[in-house]
C-alpha cells in the first residue's frame, strides 16, 4: 500500500481532512514566498492536532541552523524535509546536528538529475523526487508540474522515497505503477486554491494512490 504525503497544509480542517483520508505524513511549509507558509506558532496549533502514528514534516528552503532551531523550539516535528540548495554535506549537517530523521527534495528533468540522487544517498535519511522547478520559478517545489516519470522506471534506491510533482487523484496511480513509487507527496493536485486543500481531492488522492502497489512504504523514520 502506497505511503502518502498531504504537504502545505495550512487550516485545522486541512489537517483533518488528511488524517480522515489515511495519509501517513502531513507537510507544513516555512518559506515566506509561498502561499503555504506557516507561521511557527501557527504550526504548532496544526502539529498538536495531527493524530499520532502520521508523520509531521517541516518543508524548508536553504535555512541556516538559527532558522531550524526557533522552528524546532516551537513546533513538535518528527522530519525535515530540505527543499533547496542544500549540499549533501549540509544534509548530513543537519541530521547530525538536529536529531530528527531528514529527506532531501531534489528536482528531476532529465536521466542526469536521476544519476545525480546518488550523491545524497549516503547523507538523507529519505529522497523526495520532485519535478525540477522552471528557471525563474519563483517556488523550488509545489508548483504542480510533474516530469516525465519513466526516467525512474526500473531504478532502485538505497534509501526510502517518495516520488512528487504535478500527481492528482487521477494520475496517481499511473505515476506509481511506471515509478514502482513506495511513497507519493501532493500538494497542488489535492488544492481548489493555493494553499486550500480540498478534502474530496485529499481522499481521493489517497484512495487512488493505494490501488496501485509501488514499494514497501517508508515508516516515519523518528
Ligand atoms: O508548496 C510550496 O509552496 C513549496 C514552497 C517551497 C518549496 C517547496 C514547496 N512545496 C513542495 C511540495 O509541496 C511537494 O513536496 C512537491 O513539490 C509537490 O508539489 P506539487 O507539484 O504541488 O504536488
Amino acid at each position: 500500500m502506497t505511503g502518502v504525503k498531504i504537504c502545505g497544509l495550512t487550516a485545522p480542517g486541512q489537517v483533518e481532512a488528511a488524517a480522515r483520508a489515511g495519509a501517513a505524513y502531513v507537510g507544513f511549509v516555512f518559506f515566506a514566498r509561498s502561499p503555504r507558509n506557516l507561521a511557527a506558532d501557527h504550526a504548532a496549533g496544526l502539529a498538536l492536532q495531527v493524530p499520532a502514528g502520521i508523520c509531521k514534516v517541516a518543508l524548508t528552503v536553504d535555512a541556516d541552523d538559527a532558522m531550524l532551531e526557533a522552528l524546532l523550539a516551537a513546533v513538535p516535528l518528527d522530519m525535515l524535509q530540505l527543499h533547496g540548495r542544500e549540499s549533501p554535506e549540509r544534509v548530513a549537517q543537519v541530521r547530525a546536528r538536529f536529531g530528527l530523521p531528514v529527506m532531501k527534495a531534489l528536482g528531476i528533468a532529465s536521466a542526469e538529475d536521476v544519476a545525480g540522487v546518488a550523491r545524497y544517498e549516503d547523507a538523507a535519511d529519505m529522497l523526495l523526487l520532485d519535478a525540477k522547478a522552471p528557471a525563474g520559478a519563483a517556488l523550488p517545489g509545489g508548483n504542480g508540474l510533474a516530469f516525465d516519470w519513466r526516467l525512474l522506471a526500473g531504478k532502485r534506491f538505497s534509501r526510502p522515497w517518495m516520488l512528487a510533482g504535478g500527481l492528482t487523484p487521477e494520475t496517481v496511480a499511473r505515476a506509481v505503477t511506471l515509478t514502482g513509487a513506495p511513497n507519493v507527496d501532493v500538494s497542488s493536485g489535492v488544492e481548489s486554491a493555493p494553499g486550500v486543500k480540498d478534502a474530496r481531492k485529499v481522499a481521493d488522492f489517497v484512495a487512488a494512490a493505494r490501488t496501485a502497489s509501488g514499494g514497501e512504504p517508508a515508516p516515519c523514520l523518528r
